[in-house]
């Protein structure tokens, strides 16, 4: 079932059976599912097979970052499972991204394929240590510039950048945003935050929420504030 929800839940759990758990209790018409690093690699590709078949588009974020190549092949392997958008780290460079999109478009695969430009847990001094004199906003204007010209759908960026990225790609080039905290929830690790309807306002067309609603004491609730928010925005 597609949506036209811009939220995208998530599911960063251990084990296959806790995030079905909340999945079951989630409706695919009002949000799209993200199976992350953690969950993929307890579960592999049956958590796609048992989303899929509750109704939900998927949105596999492994953060591919290899030679063009392998890069290439694992973009192709996901979008052959169905999965409604993958993504690369546009740091793997253009030769890399461009691989991907043309493994994709080889293969008539409809899948999105997004760039993740700088973490939004990352702030300008762990930029630095890694060796990245500029902020990250300057950064994150370079690699999704980068990711455009090669070919990429969108880019991951916080929604601190929306505004700035609207300006420079466009409005139909893709800003999922992570880093979302509705007034009710902890940063954590997340350093370049801002709230949904702030997000929406920016420019971001897609919010990536986790903790604050699959930690949250009633999820179903957390999520219900937040679609509440960005209805009255
Ligand atoms: O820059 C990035 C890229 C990916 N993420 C992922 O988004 C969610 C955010 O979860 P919260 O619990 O809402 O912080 C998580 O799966 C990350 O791996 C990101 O946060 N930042």
């Amino acid at each position: 079932m597609s949506t036209d929800s811009p939220l995208i839940i998530a599911l960063d759990f251990p084990s296959l059976d806790a995030a079905l758990c909340l999945a079951d209790r989630l409706d695919p018409s009002r949000c799209r599912l993200k199976v992350g690093k953690e969950l993929f690699t307890r579960s592999g590709p049956d958590v796609l097979e048992a989303l899929h078949g509750r109704g939900f588009e998927v949105f596999l974020d492994l953060k591919f970052h290899d030679i063009p190549n392998t890069v290439a092949g694992a973009v192709q392997a996901a979008a052959e499972q169905g999965v409604w958008m993958v993504n690369v780290h546009a740091g793997g460079g253009r030769r890399m991204m461009e691989a991907a999109r043309e493994r994709l478009e080889r293969h008539a695969l409809a899948t999105q394929l997004i760039a993740v430009t700088v973490l939004t847990s990352m702030e300008a001094a762990d930029l630095a240590e890694v060796g990245v004199s500029v902020s990250p906003a300057e950064q994150v204007e370079r690699l999704a510039r980068l990711a455009q010209d090669s070919g990429m759908h969108g880019v991951v960026c916080s929604a601190q950048e929306s505004a700035r990225l609207r300006e420079l790609c466009g409005e139909a080039f893709l800003k999922v945003t992570p880093g979302i905290r509705p007034s009710f929830a902890e940063a954590g690790d997340q350093r370049r935050i801002l709230s949904p309807a702030q997000a929406m306002a920016a420019g971001s067309t897609h919010l990536v929420v986790g903790r604050p609603v699959t930690q949250a004491e009633d999820p179903m609730a957390a999520l219900a504030a937040i679609e509440t928010e960005l209805a009255d925005a």
